[in-house]
């Protein structure tokens, strides 16, 4: 069992970067503490896969230092770091029998038969795998096999931490869902460090107590399904988590607040003082849609959108509207009246995130994070 810690950790496969953008991972400092269950969320290449390598020794990080229990472990090869990995394609050895893919790591470590048999027999009952353990694995289906090489990661007493590497990409669709909760339920159990790579914002908040988001190389947020949901602190984690993500506008500060076009919308006082003391490049504006408030006609403050199509998505409606130019996206609920023609909206104070250079500004933050 092991807490993870990254310090400075930046990689590069050029050999001579010029700047950033070479770079997979930017210069990161995080922590998985030991026992957690934590998804590592993002799109595809922004480099989940060369951070978990880098954790799990496969690859060689070009600064910064992977820390498990304040221990530096960069000089020992993967075999000596007690970390399992488990990838998207199921590794199983074909030829042999499933009881013993699950007794190889054992019986590699010089374990006698009697205790090998005990924990093979242990781990097969948790996956659901004790009626297939006489069975050949290559006449496995593709979930039955992703299931020995986790089985094969979890026999081990000594792994510090498990890596999960997008594991159920070749699940078929109505197995990922027990597999999933087998997973938890494992995690549960045995209370290791489990750490599973997603681009899968749905896969992420079922399994995982924390999710670390991660945007062209950087980990922009880390923090629990619900604070990612209700307080981005990047524009990136607002439009890529939810569905459909945050609305973002361009705006540029006013008096007691921002505009867009002739549109002016209020902040709050601290907020507003917090913008005037700071140099930025670009000022957005974002509300999810979920929280864009539907008034039943005109009302004074409310600001008047023209409504472009309502599309029904069964349990609720996603509106699109056009609000001085700008497209503007609110999640309906099923019970809620339909605007026709027009929509008159606002957004809730306390919903509303302002973001400079990308980042949230918060009104009792001291700086504008980097
Ligand atoms: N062996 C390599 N040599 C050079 N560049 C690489 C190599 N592996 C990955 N990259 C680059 O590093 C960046 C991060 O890739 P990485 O595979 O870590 O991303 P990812 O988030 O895991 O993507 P995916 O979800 O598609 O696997 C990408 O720009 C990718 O093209």
């Amino acid at each position: 069992m092991a807490e993870i810690r990254l310090r400075n950790l930046a990689h590069s496969y050029s050999r001579e970067p010029a700047g950033a953008e070479d770079y997979a991972i930017r210069e990161m400092n995080h922590v998985w503490a030991q026992g957690g269950a934590y998804a590592l969320l993002g799109p595809s290449g922004c480099g989940k896969s060369t951070l978990l390598n880098i954790i799990s020794g496969l690859l060689k990080p070009s600064h910064g230092e992977v820390l498990f229990d304040a221990k530096a472990v960069n000089a020992l090869p993967p075999e000596q770091r007690n970390i399992a990995q488990v990838f998207q394609f199921p590794v199983v050895y074909d030829t042999m029998t499933v009881f013993d893919n699950l007794a190889f790591p054992l019986r590699n470590q010089g374990m006698a038969e009697p205790q090998v048999m005990s924990k093979v027999y242990e781990i097969a009952e948790v996956l659901e795998l004790h009626p297939l353990l006489h069975r050949k694995a290559r006449n496995l289906t593709a979930d039955e096999k992703q299931k020995v090489s986790m089985g094969r990661g979890l026999v081990r007493d000594d792994v510090s931490a498990i890596l999960f590497d997008e594991p159920l990409t070749v699940i078929d669709p109505h197995l990922k869902w027990k597999l999933r909760r087998k997973l938890k339920q494992i995690h549960e159990q045995f209370n290791i460090t489990m750490v599973y790579v997603t681009h899968d914002q749905l896969e992420a908040s079922t399994f995982a107590d924390k999710i670390a988001v991660m945007y062209g190389g950087q980990i922009v947020q880390f923090g629990t399904p619900r604070e990612l949901f209700e307080r981005p602190s990047h524009t990136f984690v607002g439009y890529f988590i939810g569905s459909p993500g945050m609305n973002l506008i361009d705006v540029s500060p006013c008096e007691g607040g921002v505009r867009f076009a002739d549109t002016q919308v209020a902040l709050s006082a601290a907020l507003t003082r917090r913008l005037a003391g700071m140099t930025w490049k670009n000022l957005k504006i974002g509300i999810r849609p979920e929280f864009v408030h539907v008034w039943d006609g005109p009302y004074e403050g409310a600001l008047r959108a023209e409504v472009l199509h309502v599309e029904d998505l069964g349990t609720y409606k996603i509106l699109s509207l056009q609000l001085d130019g700008q497209p503007i996206k609110v999640r309906l609920q099923e019970d809620q009246a339909v605007p026709q023609k027009l929509a008159y909206i606002s957004f809730p104070a306390q919903w509303l995130m302002l973001y400079a250079d990308d980042y949230l500004v918060d009104e009792g933050q001291a700086e504008v994070a980097p």
